[in-house]
């Protein structure tokens, strides 16, 4: 273990951490140019994806969205005084003010300038990334809490929040776009960071946020539904993933799940290290549960004996993944196991709000995949005694992956005693449509069980309502999330809060 005084030494910053003006030449090299129209010795100031952003010295990108076209923004950037503009198609009429750049693909070339723009921050750090459908939030934050007690100065990029050791910088997507991802990363390295732990999302990998980083190593957790609405099919939403591991270079280790059918396709095509962790003895980094229980895990770890306090058998193979990557960054493996037997997960996950009064175990978790979904309930059935009922709330996004909606509905039912179907930020979708969808999936055997009631607090209070003395709540798809999104409109919202004061409210 390296004290983080001798961590911080063997970082030497390049001046290329606060680029303040970088000539359009300098940004290039990485790219496939088809055309250039104006000059190369520009100076740039600042990258941007967005036209509103565009100003004297920028790069505008203009990308092709889902939503709309960056193409139809490019005269708006250059009214605003864009030095470049970088582009698959060229506007018909061409400003002499501004260069304009021509590219097969503008998000590819904008993660690479980015990169470069940012003097590669991710060359100076042991970046590892983490992919799956679900998982990966619960490693990346638990591989940032051990590093740091090893003593280590480490970067986090999350759903739930990007840290800079402990300094917290708000996060609105699992992983930023490409130039806000190389401009954190430049700040982690400037920090002093040598290790940085980051979610890899499928839509990253397709929309080149990724592209042009240095990996020191890549986890895969598990394959599951979901975002079939964006990739279109299970196969495209699995070659997502796998483009992550296909793009790590050869110094970098990846390490996939032996136990989930998709783990050793992940490694296929890897030219470095290959490694496993696995609950039924496929791997290198093994493990055996001994006891799945309330106050937590007991399991043997490559012949170790420890006890975790994370529940729930799929949290043993976020741990098993979480020691395995430690390991092969170098550190002790009894002095991992020792540290993360101590840790707590990522918020929002398997967190309980008790009503000690009421003898009532709520439990928030952000499980909004079918997977999630079926694993959290069948852990509370796992750990709960049999007199006690199992209450669930939960709902499906809005302008998500539709199918998942029947199928979370009738696992709900199906794994409950009660269930409660309600809203998980509707966006713009008709809340009553998504509900109809979800009860459609609800076998007819379960119908009596299960409630409907659009509006998310009034939903949870009625869970509350109907649980007595040892039951359990489960509120299920927010997690850490502390708002509710309709219509554009975030609105304060946190499950946590909500679950306390029914209890309050209630009496209970
Ligand atoms: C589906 C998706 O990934 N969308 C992302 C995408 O937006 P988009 O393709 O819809 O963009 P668009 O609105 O069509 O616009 C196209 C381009 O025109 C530009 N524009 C637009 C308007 C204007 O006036 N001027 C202008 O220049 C936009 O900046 C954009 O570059 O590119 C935007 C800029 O990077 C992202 O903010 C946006 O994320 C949206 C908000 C989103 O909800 N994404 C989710 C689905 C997402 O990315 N989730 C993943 C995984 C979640 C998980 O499983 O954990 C994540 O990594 O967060
Ligand atoms: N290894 C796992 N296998 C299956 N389900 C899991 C696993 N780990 C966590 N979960 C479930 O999935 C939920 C989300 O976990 P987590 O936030 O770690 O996943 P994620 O991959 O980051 O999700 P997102 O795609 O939204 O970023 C948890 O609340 C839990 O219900
Ligand atoms: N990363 C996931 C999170 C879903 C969380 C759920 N609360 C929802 O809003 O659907 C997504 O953006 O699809
Ligand atoms: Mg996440």
């Amino acid at each position: 273990m390296l004290p983080i005084s001798h961590c911080t030494l063997l970082i030497d910053l390049p001046s290329a951490l606060n680029p303040s003006a970088i000539s359009l030449s300098a940004l290039l090299p990485a790219v496939t140019v088809r055309g250039q129209h104006g000059p190369a010795d520009v100076f740039v100031t600042s990258l941007t994806l967005d036209s509103r952003q565009a100003g004297p010295g920028t790069v505008f990108f203009a990308l092709r969205g889902t939503a709309a076209d960056g193409h139809q923004f490019i005269a708006k950037a250059v009214e605003q005084g864009a030095a470049v503009i970088v582009c698959e198609e060229l506007p018909a009429e061409l400003n002499p003010a501004t260069t304009h750049v021509q590219v097969p693909d503008s998000a590819e070339a904008m993660a690479s300038m980015a990169a470069e723009f940012y003097g590669h921050p991710s060359r100076q750090l042991q970046l590892v990334g983490i992919t799956g459908t679900n998982g990966k939030t619960t490693c990346a934050t638990m591989l940032h809490k051990l590093f740091r007690e090893l003593g280590y100065h480490c970067g986090l990029l999350s759903t739930v929040q990007n840290q800079i050791d402990e300094e917290v910088i708000p996060s609105t997507h699992t992983t930023p776009d490409a130039i806000r991802l190389n401009e954190l990363l430049a700040r982690m390295v400037k920090a002093g960071c040598t290790h940085v732990f980051m979610e890899v999302s499928s839509h990253a990998v397709v929309q080149h946020r990724i592209t042009g980083l240095h990996f020191a190593g890549g986890i895969f957790t598990n394959l599951t539904h979901d975002h079939l609405d964006y990739h279109g099919t299970f196969d495209a939403y699995l070659k997502a993933k796998k483009g992550f591991f296909d793009q790590l270079p050869k110094s970098a280790f990846a390490l996939t799940n032996a136990d989930d059918k998709r783990g050793p396709v992940m490694l296929q095509n890897v030219p470095g290290r290959r490694e496993a962790y696995s609950m039924r003895g496929n791997g290198a980094f093994r493990g055996k549960l001994i006891e799945n229980a309330v106050h937590g895990l007991h399991l043997e770890v490559d012949g170790r004996e420890v006890q975790f306090r994370l529940i729930g058998v799929f949290n043993a193979y976020n741990l098993l993944a979480i020691y395995g990557a430690a390991v092969l960054l170098g550190e002790d493996p009894t002095e991992v196991l020792t540290v993360l037997s101590g840790l707590t997960s990522a918020p929002g996950r398997f967190e309980p709000v008790v009503s000690e009064k009421a003898r009532i175990t709520g439990i928030v978790d952000y499980a909004h995949t079918p997977d999630a979904l079926e694993n959290v309930l069948q852990t509370i059935a796992d750990i709960r005694q049999h007199s006690q009922q199992v209450i669930t709330v939960v709902g499906c996004g809005g302008n998500r992956d539709g199918a998942k909606r029947p199928i979370m509905a009738r696992l709900a039912a199906q794994l409950s005693s009660r269930a409660v179907l309600t809203s998980d930020n509707p966006r713009f979708e008709d809340p009553n449509d998504i509900l109809a969808q979800m009860q459609a999936g609800v076998p007819a055997e379960a119908q009596g069980k299960v409630l409907t009631i659009a509006d998310r607090r009034e939903a949870i209070k009625t869970a509350v309502a109907l649980a007595g003395p040892g039951d359990i709540v489960l509120v299920a798809g927010k997690g850490h999330e502390n708002y509710q999104e309709i219509k554009g409109v975030k609105t304060d919202f946190d499950d946590k809060q909500v679950l306390q004061q029914m209890f309050d409210l209630l009496g209970k």
